[in-house]
């Protein structure tokens, strides 16, 4: 029996941001995806694709970003035929609109799209069933979660996302976040359900938790955001 493997590249890391990009490929069709790329490196990502011989199907983001601008408009540029993606609920342009429970489809894999609000309206979660694995963007960070004081950010609605639909996976489920700032690259559901700092207490309590985190607006939120809300780009076509 040929195993169809789906390959993690997760080395793909942007020490500006500490953004993860996550690109997925069926390693018999040469089928991919890339979750969450970032606009300087969109290059280097396109170079990638095309030295493995991929075919670059959706580039997609988890949310409509505050810290960073996305890549995928500059992918879609590079790399002729390929797709914008990302839910419905971000407000953002996109050519393909997702929501709970949509399956993006790339080889004989998929992903399957899991509503998380709370840290934005139109956070995912990608989920593969198949290779026990989710994407889960700014929902849910190791041993934290995403800031819930702007974008709509709704404490109480991150806190429900995440029980529902991240914690609900079976806890062997390896759980890739959108950014770590402290190093590390993964986790697993029964890791977070018992070790995140944050999720793991009552609604009331994480609520306190996410209203006194004091964080610093993020860097580049106010360039970050309108270029989001068109791929990237001003000047998507
Ligand atoms: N210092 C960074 C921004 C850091 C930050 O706010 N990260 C976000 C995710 S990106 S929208 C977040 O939700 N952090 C939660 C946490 O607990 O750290 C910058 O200036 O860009
Ligand atoms: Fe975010």
């Amino acid at each position: 029996m040929t195993l169809h493997i789906l390959s993690i590249l997760s080395s793909l890391f942007d020490n500006e941001t500490s953004t993860y990009t996550y690109l997925l490929a069926d390693t018999t069709t040469k089928e991919a995806v890339i979750i969450d790329p970032v606009l300087e490196l969109a290059e280097r990502d396109a170079q990638l694709i095309s030295d493995l011989g991929l075919t670059l199907k959706y580039a997609m983001n988890t949310h409509m970003h505050a810290d960073h601008v996305t890549g995928t408009g500059l992918l879609k540029k590079l790399l002729p035929g390929s797709k914008s993606l990302i839910s419905k609920a971000s407000g953002a342009q996109a050519d393909v609109f997702v929501e709970n429970g949509f399956d993006v489809l790339f080889g004989r894999h998929q992903l399957t799209v899991r509503a998380t609000p709370g840290h934005t309206n139109g956070c995912v979660t990608f989920v593969s069933h198949e290779q026990g694995i989710a994407f889960t963007g700014d929902a849910l960070l190791i041993r934290g979660c995403g800031r819930t004081d702007f974008q709509e950010g709704n404490a109480k609605t991150l806190y429900n996302s995440v029980h529902k639909y991240i914690f609900t996976l079976p806890d062997c489920f390896k759980l890739y976040p959108a950014h770590d700032y402290k190093g590390q690259t993964c986790t697993t559901v029964g890791e977070e359900k018992h070790y995140n700092p944050r999720l793991t207490k009552p609604l009331d309590e994480f609520i306190k938790i996410m209203e006194n985190l004091n964080l610093p607006y993020p860097k580049m939120i106010d360039r970050a955001v309108p270029a989001n809300r068109v791929c990237g780009l001003y000047d998507v076509p």
